[in-house]
C-alpha cells in the first residue's frame, strides 16, 4: 500500500491523485495569478473578520504544519463580506512553507514565490458541520497571508513562532489561548478571489480563496524557527518539516477576481 500522502518523493503532490483522485479536479489549488488575467470586479464587497481572542483553543504539529485550532461550535469567530454570502466560522489556522527564504508559497503572484503562505480555514454553518461543508462549492473560505522576508518583521507573528519550541515533533500539541489571528492581516484589505480547493489531500473543492495583495514582512531567523520544526516523532530519525507546500494546479478557464485596481 502507498505510504500516506506527504511532500516527499514517493508520496508527495505528483502523486496524491492515485489516493485522492480530486487532487485531478477541474478547480484545484493553489495557482498561478497573473495580474494581466485577473479581471477588477467592482461589486466585490470588503470582507470583514470579527474574532474572538477566547477561540483560540490549542497549537499543534501534525507532521505536516503548524496548526492553531479553534472552538467553532457557535459563531464565535467569523468572517462575512468579500465574495461571501453569511458568515463563515474560523477553525484553524496553518502555513506552508520553504527549505529556504526564495520559495514556499502555494500561490505563486506573477512569477514571486512567497517565503510562506497562511491560511485561516473558515467553515459555513449553513451545512451543519465541517464535514458537511467540504461536499459544498460554498462550503469553506481561507483567507490566504503571504509571508515576506523583510527588515521589518511583524511582531505578531512572534506568539505562534514562540509555542514552536513546545511541539518541536509530529503529535505535539500545547495550549495556545488569548489570541485574535486578525492581528495577522496587513495593512490593505486587496485582495483577489476565486474557487479552488484545500491544497492538501483529499483535495475538495469546496474553497473560496480570498487572497491578500500585501504579504506580511518576517525575519528569516522568524522563517529559520519555522523551519526548525519536525515531520518525524520524538526520538525518531530527524526529518525537517519543510517544503510542505503544493505546486500551482491548472487553471482551467477560471477567472481570479480582484477587489482592486
Ligand atoms: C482544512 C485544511 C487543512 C490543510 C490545508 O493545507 C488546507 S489549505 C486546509
Ligand atoms: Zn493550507
Amino acid at each position: 500500500a502507498q505510504s500516506v500522502w506527504g511532500y516527499d518523493s514517493d508520496n508527495g503532490p505528483e502523486r496524491w491523485h492515485e489516493n485522492y483522485p480530486l487532487a485531478k479536479g477541474d478547480k484545484q489549488s493553489p495557482i498561478e495569478i497573473n495580474s494581466k488575467d485577473v479581471q477588477h470586479d467592482s461589486s466585490l464587497a470588503p470582507w470583514h473578520a470579527s474574532y474572538d481572542p477566547g477561540a483560540a483553543k490549542t497549537i499543534l504539529n501534525n507532521g505536516r504544519t503548524c496548526r492553531v485550532v479553534f472552538d467553532d461550535t457557535f459563531d464565535r469567530s467569523v468572517l462575512r463580506g468579500g465574495p461571501l454570502t453569511g458568515t463563515y466560522r474560523l477553525r484553524q489556522l496553518h502555513l506552508h512553507w520553504g527549505s529556504s527564504d526564495d520559495h514556499g508559497s502555494e500561490h505563486v503572484i506573477d512569477g514571486v514565490k512567497y517565503a510562506a503562505e497562511l491560511h485561516m480555514v473558515h467553515w459555513n454553518p449553513k451545512h451543519g458541520n465541517f464535514a458537511g461543508a467540504l461536499k459544498q462549492p460554498d462550503g469553506v473560505a481561507v483567507v490566504g497571508i503571504f509571508l515576506k522576508v523583510g527588515k521589518t518583521p511583524k511582531p505578531e507573528m512572534k506568539r505562534i513562532l514562540e509555542e514552536i519550541d513546545n511541539i518541536k515533533t509530529k503529535g505535539k500539541e500545547a495550549p495556545f489561548q488569548h489570541f485574535d489571528p486578525s492581528i495577522l492581516f496587513p495593512k490593505s484589505r486587496d485582495y483577489w478571489t476565486y474557487h479552488g480547493s484545500f491544497t492538501t489531500p483529499p483535495c475538495e473543492e469546496c474553497i473560496t480563496w480570498i487572497l491578500l495583495r500585501e504579504p506580511i514582512e518576517v525575519s528569516s531567523d522568524q522563517m529559520a524557527k519555522l523551519r526548525s520544526l519536525s515531520k518525524n516523532g520524538e526520538n525518531e530519525p530527524v526529518n525537517p518539516l519543510v517544503d510542505n507546500w503544493r505546486p500551482p494546479q491548472p487553471v482551467k478557464g477560471r477567472v481570479v477576481k480582484a477587489s482592486f485596481k
